[in-house]
């Protein structure tokens, strides 16, 4: 799914986080959003996501040459961030079976082989509640990349996972994230070394 920006914006009361942005995400590429904490990379994702409305400007969705309807959206969109909840009361199996009854899986992937995916098979009928850190970020990133959408959006991706959680995103993301519209945001360059383009959000901000 392409998605086109012309002019947008967004202000939170009367800061504006950023202005100006024309920029097209196209399918099949890979795009790192950068910028210092705080810059507005979570906003702009969410705005790419269509869950928080442009302050000014508009946003279009593209499937090839159709355009996708705003409600549709979320069909094609999984995100991963670190403000997104999982269920907590779920077991693994349970996160999986539930997520998958408003997603399709990738490739058909089963329930057990996601897990097996994870490498989290010891745990899967543990409650999340008791999952570390890194084992739920592992498993919100499974969930968004082995959703079958054509637009994934990951937040700060290897927040919260140590060298072998690291390599294991690398892996899955070169597994999974290719001939889709991939967006991470990032400060960190291990995170988005393999994208093809970068957009710098600093550019965006208003000068006054
Ligand atoms: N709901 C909100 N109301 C008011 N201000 C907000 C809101 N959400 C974000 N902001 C502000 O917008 C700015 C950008 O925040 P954002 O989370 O997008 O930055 P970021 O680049 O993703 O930061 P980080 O790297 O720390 O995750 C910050 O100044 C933040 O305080």
């Amino acid at each position: 799914m392409d998605v086109i920006l012309s002019n947008i914006g967004r202000r939170f009361n009367r800061e504006w986080i950023f202005e100006g942005i024309d920029h097209t995400f196209e399918s099949g590429q890979s795009y790192a959003i950068l910028g210092h904490n705080g810059s507005g990379k979570s906003t702009l994702l969410q705005v790419i996501a269509g869950s928080l409305t442009p302050s000014s400007g508009t946003i279009a969705y593209m499937q090839g040459d159709t355009p996708v309807d705003i409600e549709s959206v979320y069909q094609n969109v999984s995100i991963a961030a670190p403000y997104l909840e999982l269920i907590e009361e779920f077991s693994l199996t349970e996160l999986l079976d539930f997520h998958f009854r408003f997603k399709r899986p990738l490739d058909q992937l089963t329930t057990k082989q996601i897990i097996s995916l994870l490498g989290l098979e010891r745990s899967s009928s543990k409650p999340l509640k008791y999952f570390s850190s890194g084992m739920k970020q592992r498993t919100k990133l499974a969930l968004a990349l082995c959703s079958d959408t054509s637009l994934v959006l990951l937040d700060e991706p290897a927040s919260n996972l140590d060298m072998a959680g690291t390599a294991w995103y690398k892996d899955i993301v070169g597994q999974f994230g290719k001939g889709r519209t991939l967006i991470v945001c990032s400060n960190q360059d291990f995170e988005y070394d393999f994208c093809d383009h970068q957009l710098k959000i600093t550019d965006y901000k208003k000068t006054q």
